[in-house]
């Protein structure tokens, strides 16, 4: 199914653990902030409608999407969080930077989830255009931020 059949910010409440005790860590890269930005709040917004608290939300920065990696691992090795989420927008540009960003970003977090056994989530947007950014960071397709969160909490339970 593609992302225009789905919205992204839909979640059953009912379905979702309650988050109250557990502590997250969001890493966000600063490339293309209007977009990361919105993927930041609907990922907040998301964990506290389930239940998470505030302090326990740990916000870190990193200059662009192929930074998530370290980055998301040096939040597990310090700051001990029970799941992270590694938010980023990567935009098609001119030359094949775009492909090498993508691949480097999707192969690391997943690298540094089986490497700490702590849920690295991947809300990296991979868009053509930013018109697909706008729309999936809180637009017509809805917040791949809460989506991200969602998986998060439920990723964080998991086998527990
Ligand atoms: N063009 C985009 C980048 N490029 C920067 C890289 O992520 C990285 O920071 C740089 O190569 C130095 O290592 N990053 C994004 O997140 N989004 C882009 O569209
Ligand atoms: C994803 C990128 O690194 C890209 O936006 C950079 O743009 P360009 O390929 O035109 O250098």
């Amino acid at each position: 199914m593609a992302t225009e059949n789905k919205n992204l910010s839909a979640y059953d409440k009912s379905t979702i653990p309650n988050a109250a005790q557990l502590r997250f860590g969001i890493v966000v890269s600063e490339w293309n902030p209007t977009i990361t930005e919105g993927l930041y709040s609907g990922a907040v917004e998301a964990l506290l409608d389930c239940g998470a608290q505030v302090g326990n939300i740990i916000r870190w920065n990193v200059p662009g999407s192929f930074e998530l990696v370290l980055g998301s691992q040096r939040m597990i090795e310090t700051q001990k969080p029970d799941a992270v989420i590694a938010i980023g927008s990567v935009i098609q540009g001119e030359t094949k930077h775009f492909d090498f960003v993508c691949s480097a970003a999707a192969q690391g977090i997943k690298d540094v989830n089986l490497k700490t056994g702590v849920p690295t989530i991947f809300c990296v947007l991979t868009d053509n255009t930013m018109q697909q950014a706008i729309d999936r960071s809180g637009g017509k397709h809805g917040n791949k931020g809460a989506e991200a969160a969602i998986a998060a909490i439920k990723m964080a339970v998991l086998g527990k």
